[in-house]
């Protein structure tokens, strides 16, 4: 049987490119191209994925919130991190003016300036994938897509402009979904999200004060509205160290005393 793992398609996202990066060397793999995350997701709470790669946080732009969103609500746990450089090309058909410039909203909001500069009359469009927009532009020659140089290639486009972020160092960390929390290796993070029971002074310092009192360092704090009113929270906290630690399995003891609600996404290896 292949590991089956799922990602956003069709064909020539920077997920496929995730996923190729995660699963090489893994004897029998076949990648399953989904419309949106929350397909790749729901399919690997549902057992017809084994993975799916999803990107989680970019450099530049932040939270992928719909991800965020999507692991607190689903069935399904963190089992990996993989870390892409993220460099954008414009990728048309080169022959016609461009009128419209198509992409993911994560990559046009990525490639706002170069846009502004360059092509200040075009019209931005989202599409669901940044292979997607590249499709598109295979179609229409008014179109050109930010997608990668391996989709200009895939779909017959020319790169029109390299490194189009508005940052050259522009990495999207994206992460691997599956069922099952993997064993420790000695070089992992464990990712949280913490809902406060009430709302007082220092509610949110007590809980980070367990972490700092064990030397426990953490990689990443976010807060995304819990939906149940302005001001209410769920913090999203990513540390290092596994679950099964004795240390880390000791902070989340008390902080299980002290919060509303705690749910572990994940123990996984570390991409350094
Ligand atoms: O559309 C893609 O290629 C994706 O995989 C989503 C995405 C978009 C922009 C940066 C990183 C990932």
């Amino acid at each position: 049987m292949k590991t089956r793992i799922g990602v956003l398609g069709p064909e020539g996202t920077y997920s496929e490119k995730a996923a190729l990066i995660w699963s090489e060397g893994m004897p029998s793999t076949v990648l399953v191209y989904f419309k949106d995350f929350d397909g790749v997701l729901q399919a690997v709470e549902e057992g017809e994925l084994d993975y799916g790669i999803v990107p989680l946080e970019n450099s530049l732009e932040g939270a992928v919130t719909v991800v965020n969103d999507l692991l607190l609500r689903l069935n399904v746990v963190i089992v990996g991190e993989v870390n892409v450089p993220v460099r954008h090309c414009l990728v048309g058909q080169g022959e016609s003016e461009i009128k419209i410039i198509l992409s993911h909203p994560q990559a046009l909001a990525q490639c706002r300036q170069f846009i502004r500069e360059h092509y200040p009359g075009a019209e931005t469009r989202t599409t669901g994938s940044t292979s997607h927009a590249a499709r598109l532009a295979q179609e229409f020659g008014e179109m050109a897509a930010i997608a990668d140089a391996g989709a200009a290639e895939r779909y017959g486009l020319r790169v029109l402009a390299r490194d189009v972020q508005d940052v050259r160092e522009n990495v999207t960390r994206f992460i691997v979904a599956g069922r099952q929390i993997p064993g420790a290796t000695g070089k992992d993070k464990t990712s949280l999200v913490i809902h406060l029971a009430k709302d007082r002074p220092g509610a949110l310092y007590s809980i980070l004060q367990e972490f700092a009192q064990r030397s426990i360092n953490l990689t990443r704090i976010e807060s995304r509205p819990s939906r149940r009113g302005l001001g209410d929270y769920y913090f999203y906290i990513d540390l290092e160290g596994h679950q099964d630690n004795s240390v880390v399995l000791d902070a989340l003891e008390k902080i299980r005393e002290k919060a509303g609600m705690v749910k572990v996404l994940g123990s996984y290896p570390r991409d350094s």
